[in-house]
C-alpha cells in the first residue's frame, strides 16, 4: 500500500457506484429546510443498507456522526469533491445513431460531472446538423479538435465492428477515458480507463428473477 493508499483506501467499485446514489438524493432535498441528515434517513429513502451507507460514506472521509447526522451540505460538498464533480470534464461522442442521439438529447451528465461537447459521424446525413446545441463533425476532425479542445472522454456508440478503429483514434487524440457502449472488448495500452456498459447484463437479471418466479407459480 502506498502512503497515499494509507491516507485514502481505494474503495470498491460498487461503493463507488453507490455514491452517484447519494449524491442525486442529497442534491433533491430542499437545503433550506434540512440541514442535517442521518445514514439510517438516507438508507431507507434509498431502500438500502443501513450499515452499507454508513461504510460508504465513512470511506469518503465525509466528517459527521452517521447516526446523528452529516451537515447536508458540507456532504454534498465531499461527495462532489471525490468523485471529481467539481472540475467539469469534457467528452466527445463517437457514432450518432439511436443511442449516441439519446445520449446527446440527455443533459444530466453535467449534474455528474461531464458534458458532451460535440459528436462525430460518418452518416453525411447527420454531419453537419446539431443535437441539442451539439453539432456533428466527419470523423476525419476528431483528432484535430479533440487535441485543441483537451478532451479526456471518449463516448462510443458506433457499430460493434466500428468500435476498436474508433477507440484507436480517441486514444491518437489523447483521450484518457473511454466510455463503451458497444458489445466489443477494446484493446487499450495501460494507464487507459475502459468502462463497458451493457444494458443487457441488467435485462439479464430482470429476465433471471421473472424465470424464477413463473417456476415457483408452476
Ligand atoms: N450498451 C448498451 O446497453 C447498448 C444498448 C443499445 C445499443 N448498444 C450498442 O451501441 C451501438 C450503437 O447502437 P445504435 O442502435 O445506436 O446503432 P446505430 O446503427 O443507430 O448507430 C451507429 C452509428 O455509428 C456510426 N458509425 C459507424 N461506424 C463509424 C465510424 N467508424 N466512425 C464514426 N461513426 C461511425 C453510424 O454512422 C451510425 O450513425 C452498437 O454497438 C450497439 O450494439 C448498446
Amino acid at each position: 500500500m502506498t502512503d497515499n493508499e494509507k491516507i485514502n483506501p481505494p474503495i470498491s467499485i460498487q461503493t463507488l457506484k453507490r455514491l452517484p446514489l447519494y449524491l442525486g438524493y442529497l442534491k433533491s432535498l430542499d437545503k433550506d429546510e434540512i440541514k442535517i441528515i442521518s445514514s439510517p434517513i438516507i438508507a431507507k429513502a434509498l431502500n438500502l443498507n443501513e450499515v452499507q451507507v454508513r461504510k460508504d460514506l465513512a470511506s469518503i472521509k465525509s466528517g459527521g456522526r452517521p447516526k446523528t447526522g452529516y451537515l447536508l451540505e458540507k456532504l454534498i460538498i465531499s461527495l462532489e469533491e471525490y468523485l471529481g464533480y467539481g472540475n467539469m470534464n469534457e467528452a466527445v461522442l463517437v457514432g450518432v445513431g439511436c443511442l449516441g442521439c439519446s445520449l446527446l438529447k440527455y443533459n444530466g451528465f453535467e449534474n455528474y460531472g461531464m458534458k458532451i461537447l460535440v459528436g462525430f459521424d460518418v452518416d453525411e446525413s447527420v454531419i453537419g446538423t446539431e443535437i441539442n446545441g451539439k453539432r456533428i463533425f466527419p470523423i476525419s476532425k476528431l483528432k484535430d479538435l479533440c487535441q485543441r479542445l483537451h478532451i479526456n472522454i471518449g463516448i462510443i456508440t458506433v457499430t460493434g465492428e466500428s468500435a476498436q478503429e474508433v477507440c484507436d483514434l480517441l486514444l491518437e487524440a489523447g483521450i484518457q477515458a473511454i466510455w463503451n457502449f458497444t458489445s466489443i472488448q477494446l484493446n487499450v495500452p495501460d494507464g487507459i480507463i475502459v468502462q463497458n456498459e451493457n444494458i443487457a447484463s441488467s435485462l439479464a437479471v430482470l429476465s433471471k428473477h421473472l424465470k424464477k418466479k413463473s417456476k415457483v407459480r408452476k
